[in-house]
């Protein structure tokens, strides 16, 4: 078939954007290095605690030491599977503040204000809770869900957060998404709704798709500073597939940039390094690596929490009940409520966010574990972290990983936001009636700790909440890698759609804002 367009990768943006194209009439060949599954494990939403570090689903990225962090390194999982990151993410499905986008327009990007988005928001998704609200969706493909299934513990935890000073918001999808809310989910009647399930598979008879997968792109091929097709690798052999009118990167935040240095685009000086010939004078590509700072506080329960689900009879009976019922613990995402407030009352936006999982898990050096204890975990992240990261190519062999800079910890203001972060924790916790369940925290620096101790514990604890973004990031100035319409800059028929794309990171976990990027190129690249 002769394409005319190539898109690369099959996660929250690449899906949406592919599905798009067909719709419009376009041939399109998706390229995934990720295998399709056999038995479809990623549908059932607990199972993340089997594909996150496990590399048949997962990239497995691992960071360079962080000095930011006392030379921390640690597991950067992405996607490796037909859907990405939505395949094996948390299933938070959050848009963001309004102000978020407002705020990338400001920085040089018409066309990318909330109003401008608002519509992709929409028409993107069918949630359970729309609204004839001018906000909320309506048959869009992506299912967006209110939780099966909520444990006491979180009722109790809402309860002591609104004591605690914060409002309720009844959703936090719709007009604003400031307060305490229920979490909502990419689940669709208790089964993980990845973006590849939601908007590729149904069009997977199309005649003009095709969907290769296992299938690792190496470059894209660049001819008169025009992207013409690109090389991959298919079961050992080195492949080639051209098309009319262009590729498209839906790589994610690591690979996209990562792709860009391997066909030449980025900072001379680096490419040089390992011998790549210099086709655009790119200097931000792979810079500017925003996260979402934050840290998980494990507090012990007198009460019984989600931990005892994970026991060899209960687990059992909840996967049955999942299995023949969609209900229960594992039909949910992992969060049950989410918050964003206002540390300082004063401050114009949300600068922080907290999730409550109804147990607490061990990270072992590669996997997840459930511990026996009654757990829950309170995790408390920054919106807006001012500390920026980078990427750095290691090789030019395109199997050869990326090395990854976090420095999380870098700017002073963001070691500020998390410590008073740790005063809200510490203030929710001891609003009855989640305190009288509460036994104590595991590891959160008690009441009355010096600054330099809290500090301490920040620089040992704070972790990124897998949300890298803005390695490729877009603006009309001339650093800009790509455009305010995604097209790279110095090259024709080449495009960025995807969570690196964002200009400055948003207030909400990244999926519903990536699929978002991903729905508006298509309109972008293709009128
Ligand atoms: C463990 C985890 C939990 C998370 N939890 C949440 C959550 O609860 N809610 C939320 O909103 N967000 C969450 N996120 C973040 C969110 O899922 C991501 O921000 C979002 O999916 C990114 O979308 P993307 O399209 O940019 O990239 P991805 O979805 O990662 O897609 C990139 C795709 O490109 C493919 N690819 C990459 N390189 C190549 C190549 N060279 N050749 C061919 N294919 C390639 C990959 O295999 C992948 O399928 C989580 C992420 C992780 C990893």
């Amino acid at each position: 078939m002769d394409f005319d367009y190539i898109v690369i990768g099959s996660g929250s943006a690449g899906s949406p954007l592919t599905a798009r194209l067909l719709e419009k009439g376009m041939k399109v060949l998706l390229i995934e290095a990720g295998k399709r599954e056999r038995i479809p494990i990623t549908r059932l939403p607990a199972a993340l605690i089997h594909t996150v570090g496990n590399s048949r689903y997962d990239w497995c990225y691992k960071t360079e030491p962080d000095p930011t962090r006392n030379g921390l390194t640690e597991a950067w999982p992405r996607g490796k599977v037909p859907g990405g990151s939505s395949a094996i993410n948390g299933m938070i499905f959050i848009r963001g503040a309004k102000q978020d986008y407002d705020a990338w327009e400001k920085l040089g990007n018409p066309g990318w204000g909330w109003n401008d988005v608002l519509p992709y928001f929409r028409r993107m998704e069918t949630a359970d809770n729309d609204k004839d609200n001018g906000v909320r969706g309506g048959m869009g493909p992506q299912r967006v869900s209110a939780l099966r299934w909520k444990h006491p513990v979180s009722e109790t935890f809402l309860k002591s957060f609104l004591a605690a000073g914060a409002t309720f918001n009844d959703d936090m999808n719709g007009v604003s998404h400031e307060g305490v809310a229920w979490n909502q989910g990419s689940t669709r009647n208790g089964v993980r709704a990845s973006s590849y399930d939601s908007f590729v598979r149904p069009k997977l008879g199309n005649p003009n798709l095709r969907f290769v997968d296992d299938t690792l792109v190496e470059r894209v091929i660049i001819v008169d500073r025009r992207a013409t097709g690109v090389e991959a690798l298919q079961s050992g052999e080195r492949v080639t597939f051209s098309a009319r009118r262009g590729v498209v990167l839906s790589a994610g935040s690591i690979n996209s940039p990562q792709l860009l240095m391997l066909s030449g685009i980025g900072d001379p000086a680096e490419l040089k390094k390992h011998g790549i010939v210099t086709v655009v004078d790119s200097p931000e590509v792979g810079k500017n690596l925003l996260e979402h700072p934050g840290l998980y506080a494990l507090a012990e329960m007198k009460v019984p929490t989600a931990n005892r689900m994970a026991r060899p009879l209960r687990g059992a009976l909840a996967f049955g009940e999942w299995l023949f019922g969609r209900r229960g613990v594992m039909s949910v995402p992992t969060a049950q409520l989410i918050a964003f407030i206002k540390s300082r009352p004063e401050l114009e936006y949300t600068d922080l966010q907290f999730h409550l999982f109804p147990f607490g898990l061990a990270q072992t050096k590669t996997k997840l574990k459930v511990p026996k204890a009654d757990l829950v975990t309170i995790l408390m992240n920054i919106n807006h972290s001012k500390s920026v990261g980078h990427l750095e190519l290691r090789s030019a062999d395109p199997r050869e990983k990326v090395a990854i800079f976090p420095r999380l910890l870098d700017h002073p203001d963001d070691v500020e936001t998390l410590l008073r972060g740790i005063e809200w924790i510490r203030r929710i916790c001891v609003q009855p009636p989640f305190s009288k369940d509460m036994l104590r925290f595991l590891d959160l620096p008690p009441e009355g700790s010096s600054r330099e101790e809290e500090i301490a514990y920040l620089r040992r604890t704070t972790v990124p909440f897998f949300h890298p973004v803005g390695t490729c990031r877009m603006g009309s100035d001339d650093k800009a890698v790509v455009r305010p319409d995604l097209k790279v800059r110095g090259v024709e028929g080449l495009w960025v759609a995807d969570a690196s794309i964002m200009p400055r990171h948003i207030s909400g976990n990244t999926n519903a804002t990536a699929i978002m990027i991903g729905d508006k190129a298509s309109d972008l690249i293709h009128a």
